[in-house]
């Protein structure tokens, strides 16, 4: 997938897409029970109100000439019956279209976000993930409408259009069908403007998209933006972008809005046509035309345009789902690249040895990142991996936890293939602590306990009095329940890592994954912590990435990478008696820290 930016809009799909609007009936059918009921009861209703012009006729042509006022009272009682029968219809409506809507948008934000948690750090790293949110939240809300009353609404007005129809042709065929030349114009219409409809609507979720994906990256970055004063350039990109969705909403808009001074326009003339050539005809004395057939005739054709009006609504609102509906569908139908194999077994209990075999691997097509790593870790082993900023150090980690695929050689834990395993059995049994140690909303309790859901208080308190973060904890407000906002911004970087050592040590893994993670602990924590990341580590096999030598110093094996390979392997003696790549290094951190 090619990378994505919040100036950059998404690929417009140049057809219309009937098969997303069939896939949308798919979440529909399990609620056409519901759907048949109200479209019943609105096209009884709609056949009630349709009988009022018919009454209105006969009491005009009938009653009132013939002074029959007891009829006229039955029926307008009867008149005041079908208005409550009505109304008692329109509220059972509401709450059954209501329901089935909301049960729908759920089911589909449910799906979208399922599928979301399956989908490889790859598609988050093409992706802003403004442009993500906007569809599980914006675009599918946007269906709201359409689902709810959308449906129902225009199938039971295409029933009220039959009846009406009928009911002029029962009046009078000749009026009838000088109000029907009217369609053909609208059709005309339709037909004009239907496409640049479409791509308005589409260009209009569009700029959405790219304003919402910059509002969440702006949100994310409003700490460094504030350090550079950045905001005044930040304010002007924002105002262009809001500007572009408000053009791109304004012109969709108005091609939505062209529509109904057409059915207006169209309405009117239709309905002088009928009259002047209904008079001409009463004038004329033709048979069959009576004022109470005009007037009869004229409240049909009123209400002949209105279910046309809400037709060329839904269609409008069809335009504007399939726009969004190619998103979420688009979202729902991204390949998980990263799954198990149809024959994946469950990783058996690890022990912990680590073999990669001529391992080479590219984020991007012919942009390779490991040209051929191979190495050895034996079980209970710490290995720490050093090298130049973009050498490939994560990239080797991330690939031991399966987060990517490997594009050739082979990955083995125990003597396991990792891609014949199940991805969730392997991960269960590693843990991970990546450069931003990620806090979630909650206590701090909870955040510990995401390593292992089932543990007791006294175990995460253990936990975190092994990795010494108890005492940092205990003197926050509430302790351990003391409520920690998204991200930990709260806490310091170096109290945010404490708390995923001991999120770590709770999982009680097998292997163990830390990804700079003491690079922001100060040198009074820094020792306080060696105790008990040694017994982190005890028993594991580890991978290490530390920019800091000290913290690696003790490892079993130490290997420098660069340029996608392997260029030294051995522990800290061997490597500096060898004066190499590593030696460079760390005599050039050891003269600084002289120096500082
Ligand atoms: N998601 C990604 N998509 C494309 N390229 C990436 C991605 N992540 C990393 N890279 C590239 O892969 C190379 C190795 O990155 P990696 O993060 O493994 O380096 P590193 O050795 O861990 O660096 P550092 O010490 O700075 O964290 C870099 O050139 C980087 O630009």
């Amino acid at each position: 997938m090619a990378r994505n930016k919040y100036d950059i809009d998404e690929t417009l799909q140049s057809e219309f897409n009937f098969s997303h609007l069939k896939r949308l009936g798919s979440y529909i059918k399990p609620y056409r029970k519901d759907i048949f009921i109200t479209i019943l009861l609105l096209t009884i209703s709609s056949g009630l109100g349709m009988l009022a012009p018919r009454i209105l006729m006969v009491i005009m042509d009938d009653y009132i000439p013939n002074g029959n006022i007891k009829a006229i009272a039955v029926v307008s009682i009867l008149l005041l019956l079908i208005y409550f029968i009505v109304s008692v219809i329109m509220k059972m409506k509401i709450t059954l279209t209501a329901r089935m809507g909301q049960n729908i948008i759920h089911q589909i934000r449910s799906d979208i976000f399922g599928h979301l948690q399956k989908l490889p750090f790859s598609y988050y790293d093409d992706k802003p993930h403004g442009k993500i949110q906007v569809r599980v939240v914006n675009y599918v809300n946007s269906l709201s409408d359409l689902l709810s009353n959308g449906i129902v609404n225009t199938v039971t007005e295409l029933f009220s259009l039959v009846f009406i129809v009928a009911f002029m042709l029962s009046i009078n065929v000749r009026l009838t069908l000088v109000c029907l030349t009217g369609l053909p114009l609208l059709m005309a219409v339709i037909f004009t403007i239907k496409k640049k409809q479409r791509v308005a609507w589409q260009r209009m979720s569009n700029k959405q998209s790219n304003l919402n994906a910059y509002i969440a990256e702006s949100i994310n970055g409003i700490r460094v933006t504030q350090s550079f004063t950045r905001e005044q350039e930040n304010i002007e990109i924002f105002n262009t972008l809001s500007n572009d969705y408000r053009s791109a909403w304004m012109r969709a808009v108005k091609l939505n809005f062209l529509l109904w001074p057409a059915i207006n326009n169209i309405s009117t003339w239709t309905m002088a046509a009928v009259l002047f050539l209904g008079i001409t005809w009463l004038d004329g004395g033709l048979e069959g035309i009576t004022i109470g057939v005009l007037v009869a005739m004229t409240g049909y054709i009123g209400r002949f345009w209105q279910p046309i009006t809400t037709m060329a609504n839904f269609y409008n609102s069809l335009l504007n789902a399939v726009s969004y509906l190619e998103r979420i569908f688009e979202t729902i139908d991204e390949p998980v690249l990263v799954k198990d194999a149809p024959d994946a077994i469950e990783m058996p209990p690890i022990v912990g040895e680590v073999k990669f075999k001529d391992v080479t691997f590219s984020y991007e097509d012919d942009v390779p990142v490991l040209n051929g790593i191979s190495f050895t870790a034996k079980v209970g082993d710490t290995i720490a991996i050093v090298g130049p900023t973009g050498a490939g150090k994560t990239t080797i980690i991330n690939l031991i936890s399966r987060f990517y695929n490997l594009d050739s050689g082979e990955l083995t834990i125990d003597g396991i293939d990792i891609n014949k395993v199940k991805i969730a059995s392997l991960r269960k049994q590693m843990g991970v602590m990546l450069q931003d140690s990620f806090i979630f909303s909650g206590t701090i309790m909870d955040n510990i306990r995401y390593g292992n859901m089932e543990a007791t208080d006294e175990q995460v308190i253990e936990a975190a009095k092994t990795v010494r973060a108890h005492d940092f904890i205990v003197n926050l407000e509430n302790g351990y329940e003391t409520e920690v906002n998204e991200r930990g911004t709260r806490l310091s970087v170096g109290q945010r890592q404490l708390i995923s050592f001991a999120r770590a040590l709770l999982a009680d893994p097998k292997i163990l994954i830390l990804d700079e993670a003491t690079s922001s602990i100060d040198t009074e924590t820094e020792i306080l912590l060696q105790e008990g990341l040694s017994r982190l580590l005890k028993g594991r096999t580890s991978f290490i990435i530390a920019h800091r030598l000290s913290t690696i110093k003790n490892s079993t094996c130490i290997m420098y990478v660069d340029k996608g390979l392997i260029q030294e392997m051995g522990n800290h003696e061997e490597l500096l008696a060898k004066k190499g790549y590593y030696y460079e290094l760390y005599m050039s951190q050891y003269k600084f820290l002289e120096k500082s």
